[in-house]
């Protein structure tokens, strides 16, 4: 593009001009008395010209160094006299180029810049910092992109869900969680209960990392970014569409949407047990893995499962095939022209009883989900896919209380306790669990929320749900 010459800037600070110019997918910045250093189009929030100040910004994240986490910077300096006629048409065709690639072709959604963007900021997640982190590091970021911004910050718990049941569809592009797994767990529940609940699932969720286990935001976004609330504002600005299965969990005639994970047994108790210690962020967890493991209590429960595949060696290969092809192995997306409005009824009645394993032997845990992270340093489902209509169920034999502490805490971290030869490890179109001991009293945790032990049945609603997500998969540290 013609106007794409460099342009020349006198930087603040700075005593002479600066050239900035387009090459490939980065900005170059070149300074007469300064090493030269890229801006990659994927950073650049905006770029704008204010012809009164003659004054240029371009607004992008950096880091620092390899691991330090995204700053939000400006770069702004007057623009030279004679670069000052194409300094407008420069700003607007460098944001373009921005945000170019951020829709995908065969998703009709198409990413759109200046996304409207309704808020639900918890103040009573995390370590209770939402609302700083929010108005601090991500609403800076939003509004210089020229979002629109609805925020509310939730009151009570419930609240989230009766936003979300009443959400006026065609209205935001996104729905933005700065919170945990708690908040979002609510909003897709609030979705079910809409009027029309698939168009609202049709509206994306973000999550911004402001929870203690925040393992949505950690299987969008890695390790790496995954507490990272300026890459998680970025994800709101640049992020794809994905659909994404949830399961419907069904007790007592009830049914919840639960989006990650369910569990019973230890590791239930470990989520469930230590509540009250939010304040603690993720070490919690260990600290009520460690505090377990001290009781070693088996659960009595009956599994059984409808299965799929129980072939450890496949589901890696699947992952692989997945991550390295994700055009050819992405099913196509539900098409909400077709479907009906409302959430489609359960494929497998309790009487359906045929071609189900039942696994009634005692075990320390059953964990079943959706997504590679239940919270940092826990890749309990390393194999997990977004979209394959199924769910990934560990299973954890009774053993001897050294081996559980050494194959769990370091095997969880890198996700290889996948490979332990006492983790069963399952995927399955649906699965139930039966309590076989009332004395014993055990714990129920859905998406890191406290249920009855009674029992229930979990089956998944294949790509329901919509997400932002930087790639049309999830985040995979799982050496393969
Ligand atoms: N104003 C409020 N007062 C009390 N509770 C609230 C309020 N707003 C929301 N909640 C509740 O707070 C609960 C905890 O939130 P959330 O799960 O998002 O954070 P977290 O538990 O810290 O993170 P994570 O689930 O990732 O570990 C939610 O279940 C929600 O119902």
């Amino acid at each position: 593009m013609a106007v794409l010459r460099p342009i020349h800037v006198l930087l603040a600070g700075k005593q002479e001009y600066a050239s900035l110019s387009l090459e490939g997918t980065a900005l170059k910045v070149k300074n007469p008395k300064a090493p030269a250093f890229d801006i990659p189009l994927q950073c650049v929030v905006a770029s704008s010209f204010r012809e009164d100040h003659h004054h240029l910004e371009i607004a992008y994240v950096s880091r620092k160094k390899t691991n330090s986490p995204y700053a939000f910077i400006k770069l702004q300096g007057e623009v030279k006299d004679g670069d000052r006629e194409i300094a407008e048409e420069w700003c607007r065709a460098v944001t373009e180029k921005a945000y170019e690639g951020t829709s995908i072709s065969d998703y009709s959604l198409r990413v759109r810049q200046n996304r409207r963007l309704k808020v639900l900021v918890n103040p009573k997640s995390g370590t209770g910092k939402a609302v700083k982190t929010f108005v601090t590091t991500v609403e800076p970021i939003l509004r210089t992109a020229g979002c629109s911004l609805d925020v509310v910050h939730t009151k009570h718990s419930g609240h989230g869900r009766e936003i979300a049941s009443e959400i006026p569809l065609d209205t935001y592009d996104a729905v933005l969680i700065v919170s945990g797994d708690g908040l979002i767990h609510e909003v897709m529940n609030g979705f079910a209960l809409h009027s029309k609940p698939r168009k609202a699932f049709a509206i994306a969720i973000a999550p911004i990392p402001a929870g203690s286990g925040n393992a949505l935001s950690l299987n969008l976004l890695g390790l790496k970014d995954g507490f990272d609330c300026v890459a998680a504002a970025m994800n709101v600005l640049k992020g794809k569409l994905m659909n994404v299965d949830v399961c419907s969990f069904t007790q007592n005639e009830k049914r919840t949407i639960s989006f990650m994970t369910q569990s019973v047994g230890m590791l239930a108790d470990m989520d469930i047990g230590t509540d009250h210690l939010r304040w603690m962020g993720d070490a919690r967890f260990t600290w009520g893995f460690l505090r377990e493991l001290a009781k070693m209590k088996p659960c009595a429960v009956e599994l059984s499962y409808k299965v799929e595949t129980v072939d450890k060696k496949k589901m890696v290969e699947d992952l692989r095939e997945r991550r390295d092809h994700p055009d050819k192995t992405r099913p196509p997306p539900i098409s909400s022209e077709a479907e009906s409005d409302d959430l489609p009824l359960l494929r497998y009645p309790a009487t359906d009883t045929a071609g189900w394993t039942v696994h009634k032997e005692p075990m320390m845990y059953v964990y079943a989900g959706k997504g590679p992270y239940v919270a940092r340093d826990y890749m309990t489902f390393p194999v997990s896919l977004p979209d394959d209509g199924l769910i990934d169920i560990v299973a954890r034999g009774v053993s001897a209380r050294k081996e559980l502490l050494t194959s769990s805490l370091d095997g969880w971290a890198n996700g290889q306790a996948y490979w332990n030869e006492n983790v069963q490890y399952i995927r399955a179109h649906a699965y139930r669990i039966k309590p076989l001991a009332t004395k014993t009293k055990s714990t129920l945790a859905l998406d890191g929320e406290e249920f009855p032990l009674v029992e229930f049945q979990v089956e998944v609603i294949p790509r329901l749900a919509t997400l932002l997500s930087p790639q049309d998969h999830y985040a995979i540290d799982f050496k393969i």
